[in-house]
């Protein structure tokens, strides 16, 4: 039944794995032979004699059901003192070919992650594990099982394989981490309204939004940023200058739900704010009509915490600056000009810690993980069609807005 649900993704022997070993360089990638291969360097480090070695990976024709379980597992396997690595299996530059799962290294004397693989693997959703072994310079894996009866297995040797030319993960963040129309984003609400009852509402309110596309109206301007870096402080002074409307990305009538998608696996959380965006859009073309219009956090905001996120390990591994995955949703209201605060990150933990509010936990992850807020920043930047313009926002606040009006005045005439 395991091998099975593996093979329906193509046979083991075309696929490629990767294990995000050390998260500041790239993925290490192997491929599976029937003949002993001599593993070096990193490979031989990460196949090294230190504990016992398991790989698993989750499979699922739900979707809903899969992003959950992965994150279970994650969970699980983390409060368990295992080394655990993120891990995928896939077929190069087939899209959607990946399997996503981990890679674990129980140095335990009681092997503590067999009790949790032992209770994975009696879940409705497909989980195949492998174990692996030593042997010399060699290692094979073989398919593992609760009760060490599985049929057929083969013993495949590791191969050391060459660095992917694209990260794995960016093979599945089309609309699973970042979504390129409403619909898409619509439905994976419609699929998780069984099991969380909040979608019904969250997608009622979408569908009292009218459909509308924007006039000739007043000029829409995008303040985005990561947390910190000034973005409430210059919108509520430009709403003021300007004379604006100040609206947000997720909007006013979907905080009561907010707290309970950013509890839920990527897939879910980023449909969610994905969908905000819709909302906040058609906010958007109606106040356009009346006065300028200030948006602070819109879809750079939603695509680029996505696919720095969707993406382990360093900024490298982001998809590439030319890649669609970077282009705005057709579907989506475009604003005229959209600036990107940016400040240091000893100036922006400054005002984290000044401010001394609580943080979403993704925020504070942030705060201690300097790799990704790089990836943040760059794939804000690299989003396209509109493009956005850096602003430093580490002087004063005065001087910040003086700076961001004169953008405004020279891109929207204002
Ligand atoms: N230009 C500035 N110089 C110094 N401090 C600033 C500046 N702009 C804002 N601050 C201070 O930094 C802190 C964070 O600012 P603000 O709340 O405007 O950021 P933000 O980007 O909206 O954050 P979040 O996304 O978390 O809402 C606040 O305490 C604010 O007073
Ligand atoms: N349009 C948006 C807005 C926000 N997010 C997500 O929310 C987090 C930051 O929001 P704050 O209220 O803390 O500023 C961040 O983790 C984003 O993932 C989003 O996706 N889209």
């Amino acid at each position: 039944m395991l091998k099975r649900a593996m093979f329906r993704c193509g046979p083991l022997c075309s696929r490629v794995f990767a294990v995000e070993f050390d998260l500041h360089t790239k993925p290490l990638y192997f491929t599976l032979s029937s003949s002993p291969q001599v593993l070096h360097g990193d490979h031989q480090q990460l196949f090294g004699d230190c504990g016992k070695l398991f790989s698993l990976y989750v499979h699922s024709e739900n979707r809903i059901e899969k992003a959950r379980m992965y994150a279970e597992i994650k969970h699980k396997l983390s409060t368990r003192g295992c080394d655990v690595f993120e891990a995928s299996s896939f077929m190069p530059n087939v899209r959607n070919s990946v399997l996503k799962g981990f890679f674990v290294r129980d140095k335990s004397t009681t092997c503590l992650s067999k009790e949790v693989l032992k209770s994975l693997q009696q879940q409705k959703v497909s989980v195949c594990v492998f174990s692996y072994e030593r042997e010399g310079q060699h290692c094979w894996q073989e398919m593992w099982s609760a009760v060490n009866h599985v049929e057929e297995s083969v013993k495949q040797y590791i191969k050391p394989a060459a660095a992917a030319e694209h990260h794995p993960s960016t093979l599945s963040i089309s609309n699973s981490d970042v979504f390129y129309c409403m619909d898409e984003a619509y439905k994976v609400l419609q699929e998780c309204a069984d099991i969380i009852p909040e979608s019904k509402e969250v997608l009622k309110l979408v569908d009292e939004q009218l459909k509308t596309t924007r006039g000739n109206g007043f000029p829409v301007i995008v303040i985005e940023g990561l947390d910190a870096t000034g973005k409430t402080t210059l919108t509520e002074a430009l709403r003021q200058s300007l004379n604006a409307t100040l609206l947000k990305s997720p909007p006013q009538c979907l905080a009561p739900f907010r707290q309970r998608f950013d509890s839920e696996p990527p897939l879910i959380r980023r449909a969610f704010y994905a969908l905000g965006n819709y909302i906040t859009a058609t906010h958007i073309a109606k106040e356009s009509l009346r006065a300028p219009v200030i948006v602070d956090r819109y879809w750079h905001s939603t695509a680029a915490y996505a696919i720095a996120t969707a993406v382990g390990g360093r900024v490298e591994n982001l998809p590439k600056p030319d890649s669609e995955l970077y282009v705005w949703p057709e579907d989506l209201l475009q604003p005229d000009l959209v600036l990107l605060l940016t400040v240091s990150p000893e100036e922006r933990v400054r005002r984290l810690r000044d401010r001394g509010q609580d943080k979403t936990t993704e925020e504070a992850e942030l705060e201690i993980n300097q790799l990704f807020r790089l990836k943040v920043e760059e794939a804000y930047k690299r989003i396209q069609n509109p493009s956005c313009i850096t602003v430093d926002a580490s002087p004063s606040p005065q001087e910040v807005l003086k700076q961001v009006h004169h953008l405004i005045r020279n891109k929207c005439h204002l």
